[in-house]
């Protein structure tokens, strides 16, 4: 069994949930319970606070945990970093006060600022050779400087708007953030084949991400230019069909290129275009 560490509730879950979902781990169903086990495959799993859980890993509670960059670096964990997973991206940052003049992190000298990530802050402080005294706090940091226990914030921050709903304003960027997969450093050789099965099958998952599978009716005079605009994994299907004249093409593309292609292909001549998802994508 590989014990997997996720968080129970919070930013991380649905999509760690859906990642594991995805990659065939179904939990058996139980109410209120803190550590399942998955059918068909030889995986638990064991929800905890994300705090716990760099810890959790180091120590050998879990084997392997899904865990946000932030807590990761912030806990100097043990662990060792196995993948990253490319969800809950954000950043960590210095804010102050929105009418605040700033020219640069001297700004930041002799004040006091509210953060969860002490760590992290102080490396920063100490690399741009500032003094600053910080005031720990778990949640709701952004009320800090309104309320007057702070001076500035070191928090995470994605869009923005809570930064903005506080009268606050970022003004240093100092690390982005995204979901690991966290690994113990002295895992059995059987647990190892378990992590490598799952981490082939998080690999198909996100090879799928963004790409979608096109089908189209070309006339065969402008194959080769409609070959060109989509190149695919290796190269296009090219299938016959039934009027002589007419071939059919599969292939892959990138989401973010589709409506680009799609204009191409259709000013070449391609009709019935049909695009479908992907699941999963094995090279
Ligand atoms: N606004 C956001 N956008 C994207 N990712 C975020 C955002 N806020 C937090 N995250 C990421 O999700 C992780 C979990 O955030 P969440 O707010 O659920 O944690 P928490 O309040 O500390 O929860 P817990 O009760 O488990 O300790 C963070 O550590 C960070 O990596
Ligand atoms: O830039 P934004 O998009 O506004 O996101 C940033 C906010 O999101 C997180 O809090 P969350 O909403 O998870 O609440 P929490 O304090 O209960 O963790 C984080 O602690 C910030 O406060
Ligand atoms: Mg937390």
């Amino acid at each position: 069994m590989l014990r997997i560490a996720v968080q129970s509730k919070g930013r991380l879950y649905d999509e760690t949930m859906m990642l594991l979902e995805e990659a065939g781990i179904k939990l058996n169903k139980a109410k209120r319970t803190l550590l399942l086990s998955a059918k068909d495959f030889p995986v638990e799993v064991l929800f905890l606070r994300d705090d716990d859980i760099p810890q959790s890993v180091a120590n050998g509670t879990a084997d392997v945990g899904i865990v946000g960059e932030n807590e990761y670096v912030e806990k100097g964990s043990e662990a060792e970093l196995i993948k990253r997973l490319g969800f809950s991206k954000c950043r960590l940052s210095l804010a102050i006060p929105k009418d605040e003049d700033y020219n640069g992190v001297t700004w930041f000298e002799g004040k006091t600022i509210a953060t969860s990530y002490p760590g992290i802050l102080k490396t920063f402080l100490q690399e741009k050779g500032i003094k600053a005294n910080t005031h720990v706090i778990t949640g709701s940091v952004e009320i800090a400087p309104g309320i007057g226990l702070a001076d500035a914030i070191f928090d995470i921050v994605s869009s923005g708007s809570t930064l903005v709903s506080n009268q606050l304003k970022e003004v240093e960027v100092v690390m982005q953030s995204e979901a690991l997969l966290i690994g113990n450093k002295d895992l059995t050789d059987e647990k190892r084949e378990i992590l490598n099965e799952l981490l082939f099958r998080f690999e198909a998952i996100q090879m799928a991400e963004g790409k979608k599978y096109v089908l189209l009716n070309a006339p065969k005079d402008k194959l080769d230019e409609i070959i060109e605009v989509l190149p695919g994994m290796k190269s296009p299907t090219v299938t016959p069909l039934a009027n002589g004249e007419w071939v059919s093409v599969q292939s892959v593309i990138a989401e973010k290129h589709f409506w680009e292609i799609i204009g191409k292909l259709k000013s070449l001549g391609a009709e019935g275009i049909l695009v479908l998802p992907i699941e999963k994508m094995i090279l």
